[in-house]
């Protein structure tokens, strides 16, 4: 099931970011972990209870002047509806409710998606004194918090997650490849889905039912079946509005969150951009498979080095995802498009794929045999065995000695001989450690 997703809307200064970094679980996104780069914060994992989920935070982005606070908020919502499975509305309870809460809640309400309200800034055991009007919007009961000294956070994180039982589960079977194109705006989103949906061999489906079909295309090619998720918001044009950074993100990170496998589309022209390795950082965050697609080849003045070179340089800038393949296309002119869905059916498996205990062992074992496992103050590490314990992504339960032992050097050591034996192309794969006293 697609991890749900939370997004919190609200005006600017009520608080939110104080809220966030309170709840911020230690996964963030890798690219904002590395120094040099914007933090702007846009989303986050939380853990509550026994619940996984994504919060999405839709603020932060300066208003330029007075007027165009209802505007952008008007478009924070927008998104979060769009988007997200439940919304915070978080309001300010020193404040009490403006004109603008007011025309958020009616867009929430009128959403029929599930809405928590948070009151923040209520510092005290004490009720606000403006706690009766906030019933007001019509959207339950106000829950108050306060974000800067950490109160009310646990009720209202149970509050959020009893709405996820009511997230549809599965919303398509399993053996549906679900695929998401992303990337930057004018990148060539549209024409490649118009490539792929207009082979000989796809027949899109007429399948009327859910609202995710209003979004979602879903397709066959031969005897597999398809869907291309949230296909209606990369085709509808773009507004001016949202050729903010920050929104597109989030826009594209919901699809990632549904998708099993990902297509990255970059222009040739252009290059790695920062929101590229934005996205593709939270789809390898994620465990999903990921294509990385370089368009409009057709405008590149190429030598025999030339695609060498691209692929160098894209290998640098998108430094963490080594696994994901690389295609050369041009959508306008047709070339290598037909390429794609055999390579995104390829990642589906191997995204998917399960591997044997014995034979996994047995590599792991030759992998020790010719690089010793490192030691310290005289301990060695033992890796005394490994299981595959999940799919989607691969993930590995090694059983060692000293969890200190293990450095990043030798899992990734681990992790390329296991590549070598059993590919895993377009996914990552993942570790996890239990230690384990025997051997010595
Ligand atoms: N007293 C009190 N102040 C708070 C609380 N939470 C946040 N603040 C203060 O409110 C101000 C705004 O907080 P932020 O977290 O930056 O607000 P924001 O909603 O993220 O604002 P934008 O980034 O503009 O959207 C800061 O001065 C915080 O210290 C709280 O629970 N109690
Ligand atoms: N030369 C060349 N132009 C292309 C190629 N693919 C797309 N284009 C052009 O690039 C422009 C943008 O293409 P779209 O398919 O609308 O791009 P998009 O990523 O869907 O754009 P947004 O809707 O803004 O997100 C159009 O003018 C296309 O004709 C290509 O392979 N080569």
């Amino acid at each position: 099931m697609a991890r749900p997703m939370v997004a919190v809307v609200g005006r600017p200064n009520v608080g939110k970011s104080t809220f966030f970094n309170k709840v911020a679980g230690k996964r963030i996104s890798i690219v904002e972990d590395k120094p040099g780069v914007t933090r702007d914060r846009i989303y986050t994992e939380v853990e509550w209870l026994s619940y996984n989920f994504t919060m999405i935070d839709t603020g932060g982005i300066e208003p330029d002047s007075d007027e165009i606070i209802p505007a952008q908020m008007r478009r924070q919502a927008e998104l979060a509806i769009e988007t997200a499975n439940v919304i915070l509305f978080m309001l300010d309870g020193r404040a009490g409710l403006t004109s603008a809460d007011r025309e958020i809640a009616d867009m929430l309400r009128k959403s029929k998606k599930p809405v928590v309200l948070a009151i923040n800034k209520v510092d005290t055991k004490e009720k606000s004194d403006y706690f009766y009007d906030y019933y007001e919007l019509g959207l339950g009961d106000p829950n108050e918090i306060s974000s800067s000294l950490g109160l009310g956070i646990g009720d209202l994180l149970d509050e959020i997650v009893k709405h996820f039982a009511s997230i549809e589960e599965n919303e398509y079977d399993e053996e549906v490849i679900k695929v998401a194109v992303i990337g930057k705006p004018n990148v060539g989103k549209s024409s490649l889905i118009n490539r792929i949906l207009g082979e000989d061999r796809v027949i899109v489906s007429d399948i009327a039912g859910t609202t995710r079909d209003a979004i979602d295309t879903p397709f066959t090619h031969g005897e597999d079946q398809y869907v291309l998720i949230d296909t209606a918001g990369i085709r509808r044009k773009s507004k001016i509005t949202e050729d903010v950074e920050k929104y597109s993100v989030i826009r594209a990170i919901a699809a990632v969150e549904r998708a099993d496998v990902c297509l990255l589309v970059i222009d040739a022209s252009e290059g790695v951009t920062e929101q590229d390795k934005k996205i593709a950082g939270y789809s390898h965050d994620n465990g999903k498979g990921l294509i990385i697609v370089i368009n409009k080849w057709d405008l590149i003045e190429k030598d025999t080095h030339t695609m060498n070179e691209f692929t160098k340089t894209i290998r640098e800038e998108l430094a963490f995802c080594p696994y994901a393949p690389i295609l050369f296309i041009s959508a306008l002119t047709g070339q290598r498009t037909n390429k794609i869905l055999e390579q995104v059916k390829y990642v589906a498996n191997q995204n998917a794929m399960r591997i044997q205990t014995g034979t996994l062992n047995e590599v792991i074992g030759e992998a020790i045999l010719l690089h010793q496992a490192p030691s310290d103050k005289g301990k060695q590490l033992k890796i005394f065995y490994g299981t595959q314990a999940a799919v989607k992504p691969p993930t590995f339960v090694l059983f060692i000695n000293d969890r200190e032992l293990m450095h990043f050097s030798y899992e990734r050591y681990i992790e390329n001989r296991i590549r070598e034996y059993f590919n895993f192309e377009g996914t990552p794969i993942r570790f996890i450690y239990r230690e384990k006293t025997g051997g010595q």
